[in-house]
Protein backbone atom coordinates (compact mmCIF):
# COMPACT_ATOMS: atom_id res chain seq x y z
CA UNK A 1 0.00 0.00 0.00
CA UNK A 2 1.70 3.27 -0.85
CA UNK A 3 1.78 6.60 1.04
CA UNK A 4 -0.24 9.44 -0.59
CA UNK A 5 1.52 11.57 -3.20
CA UNK A 6 0.09 15.36 -2.65
CA UNK A 7 0.23 18.01 -5.70
CA UNK A 8 -0.59 21.52 -3.77
CA UNK A 9 -1.22 24.31 -6.30
CA UNK A 10 -2.12 27.78 -5.99
CA UNK A 11 -5.32 28.22 -7.60
CA UNK A 12 -8.21 25.30 -8.81
CA UNK A 13 -7.16 25.77 -12.05
CA UNK A 14 -3.94 25.04 -11.76
CA UNK A 15 -5.19 22.16 -10.11
CA UNK A 16 -7.14 21.51 -12.97
CA UNK A 17 -4.38 21.60 -15.43
CA UNK A 18 -2.22 19.23 -13.78
CA UNK A 19 -4.54 17.06 -12.88
CA UNK A 20 -5.73 16.63 -16.60
CA UNK A 21 -2.14 16.63 -17.67
CA UNK A 22 -1.49 13.39 -15.32
CA UNK A 23 -4.75 11.56 -16.52
CA UNK A 24 -3.30 12.22 -20.24
CA UNK A 25 -0.14 10.90 -19.24
CA UNK A 26 -1.64 7.74 -17.20
CA UNK A 27 -3.49 6.82 -20.28
CA UNK A 28 -1.35 7.42 -23.07
CA UNK A 29 1.11 4.83 -21.07
CA UNK A 30 -1.94 2.56 -20.44
CA UNK A 31 -2.76 2.43 -23.59
CA UNK A 32 0.81 1.92 -24.82
CA UNK A 33 1.23 -0.93 -22.64
CA UNK A 34 -1.99 -2.53 -22.44
CA UNK A 35 -3.83 -1.26 -25.52
CA UNK A 36 -7.27 0.50 -23.67
CA UNK A 37 -7.14 3.40 -20.85
CA UNK A 38 -10.10 2.09 -17.97
CA UNK A 39 -11.29 5.19 -16.46
CA UNK A 40 -13.43 5.67 -13.41
CA UNK A 41 -14.95 9.55 -13.35
CA UNK A 42 -16.75 11.09 -9.99
CA UNK A 43 -19.09 13.24 -10.22
CA UNK A 44 -19.29 16.70 -8.14
CA UNK A 45 -16.57 19.38 -8.75
CA UNK A 46 -14.26 16.93 -10.84
CA UNK A 47 -16.66 17.99 -13.66
CA UNK A 48 -15.84 20.89 -14.56
CA UNK A 49 -12.14 20.12 -14.21
CA UNK A 50 -12.03 17.36 -16.15
CA UNK A 51 -14.47 18.55 -18.80
CA UNK A 52 -12.86 22.29 -18.78
CA UNK A 53 -8.92 20.82 -19.42
CA UNK A 54 -9.08 16.72 -21.01
CA UNK A 55 -10.69 18.03 -24.79
CA UNK A 56 -7.96 19.34 -26.66
CA UNK A 57 -5.30 17.11 -24.89
CA UNK A 58 -3.33 14.54 -27.13
CA UNK A 59 -4.85 11.03 -26.67
CA UNK A 60 -6.14 8.55 -28.72
CA UNK A 61 -9.60 8.37 -27.43
CA UNK A 62 -10.80 5.79 -29.28
CA UNK A 63 -8.38 3.41 -26.46
CA UNK A 64 -10.21 5.08 -23.42
CA UNK A 65 -13.04 3.12 -21.59
CA UNK A 66 -14.62 5.23 -19.16
CA UNK A 67 -17.16 4.24 -16.40
CA UNK A 68 -18.53 5.99 -13.46
CA UNK A 69 -17.40 6.04 -9.37
CA UNK A 70 -21.06 6.77 -8.74
CA UNK A 71 -23.76 7.93 -9.88
CA UNK A 72 -27.24 9.23 -8.65
CA UNK A 73 -30.76 7.14 -9.75
CA UNK A 74 -31.84 9.91 -11.87
CA UNK A 75 -33.39 10.84 -15.12
CA UNK A 76 -30.17 11.65 -17.32
CA UNK A 77 -31.80 15.06 -17.92
CA UNK A 78 -31.59 15.47 -14.35
CA UNK A 79 -29.23 18.61 -12.87
CA UNK A 80 -27.97 15.79 -10.74
CA UNK A 81 -27.05 13.44 -13.42
CA UNK A 82 -23.35 12.80 -13.19
CA UNK A 83 -23.08 11.34 -16.62
CA UNK A 84 -24.77 13.94 -19.06
CA UNK A 85 -22.42 16.67 -18.13
CA UNK A 86 -19.26 14.10 -19.28
CA UNK A 87 -21.23 13.13 -21.91
CA UNK A 88 -21.58 16.92 -23.53
CA UNK A 89 -18.43 18.28 -21.89
CA UNK A 90 -16.21 15.40 -23.13
CA UNK A 91 -17.47 12.90 -24.58
CA UNK A 92 -19.20 14.45 -27.50
CA UNK A 93 -16.36 16.87 -27.76
CA UNK A 94 -13.67 14.65 -28.32
CA UNK A 95 -15.60 12.48 -30.21
CA UNK A 96 -15.37 9.52 -28.24
CA UNK A 97 -17.15 6.24 -29.51
CA UNK A 98 -20.52 5.46 -27.36
CA UNK A 99 -20.63 1.93 -26.88
CA UNK A 100 -16.94 2.60 -25.34
CA UNK A 101 -18.90 4.81 -22.29
CA UNK A 102 -20.17 2.19 -19.62
CA UNK A 103 -22.69 4.67 -17.59
CA UNK A 104 -24.01 2.73 -14.33
CA UNK A 105 -27.72 1.91 -15.83
CA UNK A 106 -30.55 2.88 -13.36
CA UNK A 107 -31.83 -0.26 -13.70
CA UNK A 108 -28.88 -1.43 -11.29
CA UNK A 109 -27.58 -3.81 -13.32
CA UNK A 110 -23.71 -4.96 -12.21
CA UNK A 111 -20.73 -4.60 -14.32
CA UNK A 112 -20.34 -7.93 -16.37
CA UNK A 113 -17.78 -10.89 -15.49
CA UNK A 114 -16.78 -12.38 -11.92
CA UNK A 115 -13.36 -11.09 -10.90
CA UNK A 116 -12.78 -7.83 -9.09
CA UNK A 117 -11.97 -5.10 -11.84
CA UNK A 118 -8.81 -3.42 -12.21
CA UNK A 119 -9.34 -0.06 -13.50
CA UNK A 120 -6.26 2.37 -14.61
CA UNK A 121 -7.25 5.07 -12.82
CA UNK A 122 -10.26 6.01 -10.73
CA UNK A 123 -10.66 9.92 -10.39
CA UNK A 124 -12.78 10.83 -7.08
CA UNK A 125 -13.95 13.99 -5.30
CA UNK A 126 -14.18 14.31 -1.29
CA UNK A 127 -17.57 15.68 0.21
CA UNK A 128 -17.26 17.90 3.13
CA UNK A 129 -17.90 15.06 5.43
CA UNK A 130 -15.23 12.77 3.78
CA UNK A 131 -17.42 10.73 1.28
CA UNK A 132 -16.09 9.72 -1.86
CA UNK A 133 -18.14 7.90 -4.41
CA UNK A 134 -21.33 7.64 -2.77
CA UNK A 135 -19.69 6.09 0.57
CA UNK A 136 -20.71 8.09 3.26
CA UNK A 137 -18.99 8.23 7.03
CA UNK A 138 -20.62 5.37 9.18
CA UNK A 139 -23.09 4.13 6.45
CA UNK A 140 -22.53 0.20 6.37
CA UNK A 141 -21.79 0.16 2.58
CA UNK A 142 -18.35 0.94 3.81
CA UNK A 143 -18.16 -2.43 4.34
CA UNK A 144 -19.52 -4.29 1.46
CA UNK A 145 -16.89 -6.99 0.82
CA UNK A 146 -18.82 -9.06 -2.50
CA UNK A 147 -20.34 -6.52 -4.55
CA UNK A 148 -18.68 -4.45 -7.15
CA UNK A 149 -21.00 -1.94 -7.27
CA UNK A 150 -24.04 -1.06 -4.98
CA UNK A 151 -26.84 0.95 -4.38
CA UNK A 152 -27.88 2.95 -1.78
CA UNK A 153 -31.06 4.60 -1.17
CA UNK A 154 -29.95 6.51 2.28
CA UNK A 155 -27.85 8.30 0.95
CA UNK A 156 -27.14 11.39 3.44
CA UNK A 157 -26.32 14.19 0.35
CA UNK A 158 -29.36 14.45 -1.97
CA UNK A 159 -30.35 12.74 -4.01
CA UNK A 160 -30.91 9.78 -1.54
CA UNK A 161 -31.07 7.14 -4.66
CA UNK A 162 -27.57 6.15 -5.47
CA UNK A 163 -25.10 3.32 -6.94
CA UNK A 164 -21.71 3.20 -6.42
CA UNK A 165 -18.63 1.39 -6.61
CA UNK A 166 -17.61 0.00 -3.34
CA UNK A 167 -14.33 -0.04 -1.54
CA UNK A 168 -12.45 -3.59 -2.72
CA UNK A 169 -13.05 -2.56 -6.32
CA UNK A 170 -12.04 0.79 -5.24
CA UNK A 171 -8.39 -0.35 -3.48
CA UNK A 172 -8.21 -2.84 -7.07
CA UNK A 173 -7.08 -0.04 -9.16
CA UNK A 174 -3.62 0.55 -10.24
CA UNK A 175 -3.86 4.64 -9.91
CA UNK A 176 -6.49 6.20 -7.45
CA UNK A 177 -6.75 10.39 -7.84
CA UNK A 178 -8.56 12.87 -5.85
CA UNK A 179 -9.15 16.40 -6.67
CA UNK A 180 -10.35 18.74 -3.72
CA UNK A 181 -9.77 22.62 -3.99
CA UNK A 182 -11.66 25.28 -2.11
CA UNK A 183 -10.77 26.72 2.11
CA UNK A 184 -14.33 24.76 2.51
CA UNK A 185 -12.46 21.27 2.38
CA UNK A 186 -9.31 21.91 4.46
CA UNK A 187 -10.68 20.24 7.72
CA UNK A 188 -11.36 17.08 6.02
CA UNK A 189 -8.38 17.74 4.12
CA UNK A 190 -6.21 17.31 7.13
CA UNK A 191 -8.60 14.95 9.03
CA UNK A 192 -8.00 12.08 5.61
CA UNK A 193 -4.48 12.95 5.16
CA UNK A 194 -2.87 13.11 8.86
CA UNK A 195 -5.80 12.58 11.25
CA UNK A 196 -5.15 8.60 11.64
CA UNK A 197 -9.09 8.39 12.89
CA UNK A 198 -10.93 5.37 14.09
CA UNK A 199 -12.79 4.31 12.17
CA UNK A 200 -11.54 5.97 9.00
CA UNK A 201 -13.92 8.66 7.18
CA UNK A 202 -14.59 6.70 3.78
CA UNK A 203 -12.10 8.97 1.89
CA UNK A 204 -9.05 7.52 4.01
CA UNK A 205 -10.14 4.01 3.68
CA UNK A 206 -8.93 4.06 -0.20
CA UNK A 207 -5.71 2.84 -0.34
CA UNK A 208 -4.95 0.97 -3.32
CA UNK A 209 -3.60 -2.59 -2.35
CA UNK A 210 -1.19 -2.75 -5.30
CA UNK A 211 -1.66 0.93 -6.71
CA UNK A 212 -0.50 4.19 -6.72
CA UNK A 213 -2.33 7.03 -4.37
CA UNK A 214 -2.60 11.17 -5.49
CA UNK A 215 -4.03 14.06 -3.96
CA UNK A 216 -4.15 17.05 -6.06
CA UNK A 217 -4.93 20.06 -3.86
CA UNK A 218 -5.23 23.34 -4.02
CA UNK A 219 -3.77 25.97 -1.84
CA UNK A 220 -7.27 26.29 0.46
CA UNK A 221 -8.13 22.90 0.68
CA UNK A 222 -4.20 22.60 1.77
CA UNK A 223 -3.94 25.17 4.22
CA UNK A 224 -4.19 22.95 7.12
CA UNK A 225 -1.73 20.40 6.63
CA UNK A 226 0.63 20.31 9.14
CA UNK A 227 3.47 18.59 6.96
CA UNK A 228 3.41 21.22 4.18
CA UNK A 229 4.74 20.07 0.56
O1 LIG B 1 -22.13 13.47 -4.26
C1 LIG B 1 -21.01 13.40 -4.70
O2 LIG B 1 -20.02 14.09 -4.09
C2 LIG B 1 -18.62 13.73 -4.24
C3 LIG B 1 -17.79 14.96 -3.86
O3 LIG B 1 -18.16 16.03 -4.69
P1 LIG B 1 -17.44 17.46 -4.60
O4 LIG B 1 -18.25 18.37 -5.46
O5 LIG B 1 -17.45 17.87 -3.16
O6 LIG B 1 -16.05 17.27 -5.14
C4 LIG B 1 -18.35 13.24 -5.65
O7 LIG B 1 -17.02 12.78 -5.76
C5 LIG B 1 -19.34 12.12 -5.99
O8 LIG B 1 -19.09 11.58 -7.27
C6 LIG B 1 -20.73 12.70 -5.96
O9 LIG B 1 -21.73 11.74 -6.24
Amino acid sequence: MAAPIISVSETDKLVAEKLCSFVVEKANKAIEQRGIFTVGFSGGSLVKYLCGGLPGRSTDWSKWRVFFCDERHVQYDSADCTYTPYKEGLVDKVNMNPDNIFPIDPSLKVFPGDGLPQFDMLLLGMGPDGHTCSLFPGHPLLEEKEKIVAPISDSPKPPPARVTMTLPVVNNCRCAVFASCGEGKADMVQRVLEGGESPPLPAARVRPIDGELHWFLDAGAASKLKHKM
